[in-house]
């Protein structure tokens, strides 16, 4: 197969050293900077607790333009910059090719499969340029594996390997079940859902109280997981967006433990969340994936999440002034 990697930072950089590790399908990964020339030339390498993988994808560009067509394009920007994207995967993909969005937070294609008019989501797809030109042509994944870039070329990641993958209107489809052996085949746990809505919402959750948090303290996880005010407040943004799920049809209640999700375990490993890393590197942050829709979402059910609206007003003005320093 010719698989295409689509953002090779942290976490693509982590499925691209692990693909390339095991050699099993023609690799490339599309990324810019320092990390596409360390990935030129050292190729990329994941550390995992002992574990380390290590490969050279067979290309590696900031041109899309240039790659053959693929069977499959695992895409990992963040979520905000997807609608600019939109056109390039679009023409990377081969014939029966299918694009793979491996991102945090509600996702562009939220729509497509519900009962609900077939639009696109105003804050992620503002054009309807990933709508008009992916929905039929695209899987979500969600990624329970916290990655950072250490320095260009190489990531290190927490044990946590969980890789849920589904099909946006919940069919058990022969591509998703191809694109979860293509995971399966370099070792990573790729696991095929048809009920992916609930691990986005469940993930959603995670996020919701964990990533603005973090980046508006900049506090590492292990941290955070030890500081009572904090985790008091990732409590109740967490239950908050339990009711938004419920009232959106997904029922998470007595499935989480919310203890143990502000609790550090030797596979969560000690790790900064992305937002972190984007404030910490000056990148444009990923809350309206995260919060805003959420947020929208709560609005139209009528259900009252303060401590969201509270979150996304303070991430809105955090991203505000971080665009005007820079
Ligand atoms: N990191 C983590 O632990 C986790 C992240 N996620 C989610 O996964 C998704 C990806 O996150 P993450 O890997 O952290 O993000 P990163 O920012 O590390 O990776 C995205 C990469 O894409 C590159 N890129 C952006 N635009 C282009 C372009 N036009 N051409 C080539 N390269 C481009 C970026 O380069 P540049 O740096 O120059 O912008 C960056 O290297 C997000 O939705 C995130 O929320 C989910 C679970 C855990
Ligand atoms: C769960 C978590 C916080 C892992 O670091 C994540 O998804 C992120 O960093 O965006």
């Amino acid at each position: 197969m010719k698989v295409c990697i689509y953002g090779a930072g942290a976490v693509g950089g982590h499925l691209a050293a692990r693909l390339a590790a095991a050699g099993k399908h023609e690799l490339s990964v599309i990324a810019r900077g320092p990390q596409l020339e360390a990935i030129k030339q050292r190729g990329l390498t994941v550390s995992r607790g002992e574990e380390i993988h290590s490969g050279r994808p067979q290309h590696s560009t900031d041109r899309p333009d240039t790659l053959s067509p693929q069977d499959v394009v695992i895409v990992t920007l963040k979520a905000q910059a997807l609608p600019n994207a939109a056109a390039s995967i679009e023409s990377l993909l081969a014939p029966d090719g299918v694009a793979v969005f491996a991102i945090n937070g509600i996702p562009w294609w939220w729509h497509k499969g519900l009962n609900v008019p077939q639009t696109p989501l105003f804050h992620l797809d503002p054009d309807g340029q990933l709508w008009n030109r992916l929905k039929d042509r695209t899987l979500g994944c969600v990624i329970y594996s916290p990655n950072e870039v250490i320095e260009p070329g190489v990531i290190r990641s927490a044990l946590k390997d969980r890789w849920m993958l589904g099909e946006p209107d919940g069919s058990d489809s022969e591509r998703l079940n191809r694109v979860a052996e293509i995971f399966q085949s370099a070792g990573i746990r790729g696991l095929a859902t048809t009920n992916l809505r609930y691990e986005i919402w469940y993930k959603l959750l995670i996020n919701c109280g964990l990533n603005p948090v973090a980046a508006l303290t900049r506090l590492p996880t292990p941290l955070m997981n030890k500081n009572p005010d904090i985790i008091a407040l990732r409590k109740a943004v967490m239950l908050e967006v339990m009711e938004i799920a419920l009232a959106c049809g997904t029922d998470l209640r007595g499935k989480i433990d919310l203890d143990e999700l502000c609790t550090p375990t030797k596979r969560s490993g000690s790790n900064r969340a992305s937002m972190l890393q984007d404030v910490l590197a000056g990148r444009s942050l990923e809350h309206e994936a995260i919060l805003g829709v959420t947020v929208s979402l709560a609005q139209e059910h009528g259900v009252s999440a303060p401590r969201c609206e509270l979150m996304l007003g303070l991430m809105r003005g955090l991203a505000e002034s971080m665009q005007q320093s820079s």
